[in-house]
């Protein structure tokens, strides 16, 4: 079974937006848990308007399921930020400068030699790496001699491509989890993810590890309330 991994991105957003500490993003991370999350994922960016740098050393202190700390591996700071706190995984995505979310996976082959040393150096703190990429066989093909642990498969296409054509939007997802698992790649994946999308993706990936969400699932928290959200999540990549 996957896991859920829940993006706390969004509560950090809100929280910032009057300067104070409501919502509690320490408190919503450990209900989370409660609730039955198997995973915390932050994506802290440079200009930290959600996940402030500080958050990520709180959480670390706090949470007692798998932390994956997203990001722009990049920028200095960000290094410095996983090595400091050494969470279960860091996942390396390649944002540019200013980027209102991630839009696009790394070009490994361009890359492969930088990632590589990326994921070497990770690996001597003992953090499992794993490669934010688009669904594209050479792609994942090049992860692979960088020695990364996982690949997190970049689901903006597959979902907003589900609702006119699921099978259309799956196949190069189903291709590309054949050519990891061929490589013995672990599968990771999110953006996008919800709950229409998400079992149709998670019954059709074979060896899918973990997703991470955030964006849906906390939008859809303001109107289930989020224990019932975390646990309408769960169940559908678990029944
Ligand atoms: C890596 C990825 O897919 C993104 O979902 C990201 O983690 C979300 O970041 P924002 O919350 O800043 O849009
Ligand atoms: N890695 C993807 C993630 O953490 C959350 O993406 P989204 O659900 O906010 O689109």
């Amino acid at each position: 079974m996957a896991k859920l991994s829940v993006n706390i991105n969004k509560i950090a957003t809100l929280r910032n937006s009057r300067g104070g500490n409501n919502p509690d993003l320490l408190k919503v991370a450990l209900d989370c848990e409660r609730f039955g999350a198997e995973g915390i994922t932050v994506h802290p960016r440079p200009d930290e308007r959600h996940i402030r740098y500080q958050d990520v050393f709180d959480l670390k202190a706090a949470i007692s399921t798998e932390f994956n700390i997203e990001g722009n591996c990049r920028e200095q700071k960000f290094v410095d930020l996983v090595l400091a706190n050494k969470p279960a995984q860091v996942t390396l995505v390649p944002d540019a400068e200013g980027q209102i979310t991630s839009n696009h996976g790394w070009d490994t082959i361009k890359n492969q030699d930088y990632l590589k040393e990326m994921v070497n150096m990770f690996h001597k703190e003992g953090i499992r790496v794993s490669i934010f990429i688009d669904p594209a066989r050479e792609m994942i093909e090049a992860a692979k001699t960088t020695g990364t642990d996982r690949i997190e498969l970049y689901t903006e296409s597959y979902a907003s491509n589900f609702p006119k054509d699921p099978v259309t939007a799956i196949a190069p997802y189903i291709q590309a989890a054949h050519t990891a698992n061929k490589l013995g790649l672990g599968i990771n994946a999110g953006h996008d993810l919800d709950l229409q999308n998400l079992k149709y993706f998670a019954d059709n990936i074979p060896n899918l590890l973990e997703v991470s969400i955030g964006h849906a699932l906390i939008s859809d928290a303001l109107y289930l309330g989020l224990e019932n959200t975390v646990q309408m999540y769960l169940r559908q990549l678990n029944d």
